[in-house]
């Protein structure tokens, strides 16, 4: 029978909460839908260790789940178990073969590219892919490879029948964004996820143990329906039509764009935010991230200046566990080596809606020698082939890629679309980026909003990502358009009120009428 590893429960008896017992925490966890357990006990002799043992697995049985012993062959041959798990310094696997049954499940820990080639060399049932976040249920031996080290170990199973779950500080407040952003560009997702404090030191193993087993099978079924369904047919009629749609719900729910931008364009981000109809909060500090999440409609982080690192790691934790859209803007990433970390650690932290930036800034985050940058801007002509460059990007990702440019292109990994609007004189003033940046978190806001009637968890963020992007870059360019043919406009000075101006005339009939779209794929 195949073993559903949806929610693997690694024991931790030194962890329990006063006041319970191992048995008691176990069987709630059960009940609340654990589907593997794995006895891991460090410091017990053999007797009890064999003791333990056995009560799991009298308690397993019961609920017909299977039951794995961490380390101790003898042990599980000893209880009847289903399997083992070994960590790279036990018994080899094909000594543990020779001895087990041979239906028994082995499982091996993997850290790197070489642990997940040997595990398939040696048939493995599964890999326990981590530390995935940090933890300190145990002393860590190897480095914590966050979600996008876990999503090219997987990849590395392509083709392959071993299963994978992630282990290492996963929570339910990190659980869809371990789950999507450690899926690898072909699509390889986790089989489950394997937890030890955060079920056992709780005092409702059963509430956590159903949280996490909901939210990873509504996942599951999301991704399946996902995959299974074609995706949306974008014309360029319909993409217009969306986007004025979406400037109407900004009109009319007035959403809040909570933003962590560079002291360089706060003002004329803010106020672009106000002129499109949307209210802008321009805050910082991390004491204030976990009340903001709850009320804001999208956040946009801009590392222009990188002066508030903590604020941002905890902003984005907070609206992914909100499923807000985060808007991320890695301004000159590839300028330092400071930068470059924050970035990595940033997109390691929290899962990105919609990540955008120039040639120069994207090619850095893909570590793509193609385009160079120097400072915040984009050196040569940009990418040969830059639809299929958004469209990679966002596949490893897993948001949607916006390149801006004379020319802006926009993926989510399936679709491609190309746009031609714009003026030269937008290159002329500071922050025009930044506030592209600020109207996709306006439109994104609104395509939350569109699309929040669901009740269930099941993707770190609703609502249609692609178009907010394409309507925040079509929003500010074809304002900026209208401002630079304006006979009051004399050069870069008089432009900048004038943008502001035009976009808050913009309406949905102009952005019909003017946008020069096209949708490649
Ligand atoms: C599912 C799962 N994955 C990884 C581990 C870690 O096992 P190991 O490397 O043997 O380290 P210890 O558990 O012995 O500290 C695991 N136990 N389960
Ligand atoms: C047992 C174990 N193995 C790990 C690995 O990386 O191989 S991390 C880990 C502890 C996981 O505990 P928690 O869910 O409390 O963070």
């Amino acid at each position: 029978m195949p073993i559903d590893y949806s929610l693997y429960l690694v024991t931790g008896r030194d962890l329990l909460p006063e006041g319970t017992t191992y048995i008691k925490s176990l069987e709630e966890s059960l009940r609340g839908g654990v589907t593997v357990v794995q006895v891991r006990e460090k410091n017990v002799d053999t007797l009890e260790f064999l003791e333990i043992a056995r009560q799991s697995k009298a308690l397993c049985d019961k609920y017909q789940v299977p039951l794995i012993i961490n380390d101790r062959v003898d042990i599980a041959l000893a209880v009847n178990a289903d399997g083992v798990h070994l960590g790279q310094t036990d018994m080899p696997v094909h000594i543990a073969r020779s001895l087990l049954p041979p239906n028994a499940i082995i499982g091996v820990s993997c850290n790197n590219l070489e642990h997940v080639q040997q595990a398939i060399r040696d048939r493995v049932d599964y890999i326990g892919i981590g530390p995935v976040w940090p933890t300190s249920t145990k002393k860590l031996a190897n480095p914590v490879i966050g979600v996008r080290g876990v999503g090219s170990l997987l990849a590395a199973l392509d083709g392959t029948t071993v299963k994978a779950v992630a282990i290492g500080g996963v929570k339910s407040d990190n659980l869809l964004r371990t789950l999507h952003g450690s899926m690898s560009p072909s699509g390889h997702k986790l089989d489950g996820i394997a937890v030890v404090s955060e079920i056992v030191a709780s005092h409702e193993p059963y509430a956590i143990s159903r949280t996490l087993r909901e939210t990873y099978t509504a996942w599951d079924a999301c991704t399946a329906e996902q995959k299974a369904k074609p995706s949306i047919a974008y014309t360029a009629e319909n993409t217009k039509a969306g986007v004025a749609n979406l400037m109407g719900i900004i009109q009319t729910t007035n959403p809040l764009i909570h933003q962590i931008t560079n002291v360089v364009a706060t003002n004329q981000s803010a106020n672009a935010t106000l002129a499109l109809g949307a209210s802008p909060i321009m805050a910082t500090a991390p004491e204030e991230m976990e009340d903001l999440s709850r009320v804001l409609g999208a956040l946009l982080i801009n590392f222009g200046t990188v002066t508030d690192k903590a604020g941002m790691i905890l902003a984005g934790k907070y609206a992914n566990c909100e499923r807000k859209p985060i808007v991320f803007d890695p301004v000159g990433v590839g300028a330092t080596q400071f930068r470059r970390e924050t970035a990595a650690q940033l997109l390691n932290t929290w899962q990105a809606s919609v990540i955008k930036g120039n040639a120069g800034e994207l090619g850095a985050l893909a570590e793509s020698q193609e385009v160079k940058a120097k400072g915040v801007d984009s050196v040569g002509s940009g990418f040969a082939d830059p639809a299929n460059f958004v469209k990679n990007l966002a596949r490893r990702e897993r948001c949607v890629i916006a390149l801006t440019g004379k020319t802006d292109w926009v993926s989510d990994g399936t679709t491609v679309v190309k746009l031609d609007n714009g003026h030269e004189l937008l290159g002329n003033i500071t922050g025009s980026g930044c506030m592209v940046g600020t109207c996709i978190a306006t439109f994104c806001a609104a395509a939350f909003t569109q699309a929040n009637t669901e009740s269930k968890p099941s993707m770190p963020v609703r609502g249609d990502m692609l178009l907010g992007a394409v309507g925040g870059i079509l929003a500010l360019t074809i304002a900026g358009e209208a401002a630079a043919n304006r006979s009051d406009v004399r050069g870069s000075g008089t432009f900048l009120p004038a943008l502001i101006d035009e976009l808050y005339n913009l309406r949905p009939e102009t952005v019909l009428e003017k946008a020069r779209i096209q949708v490649i794929s």
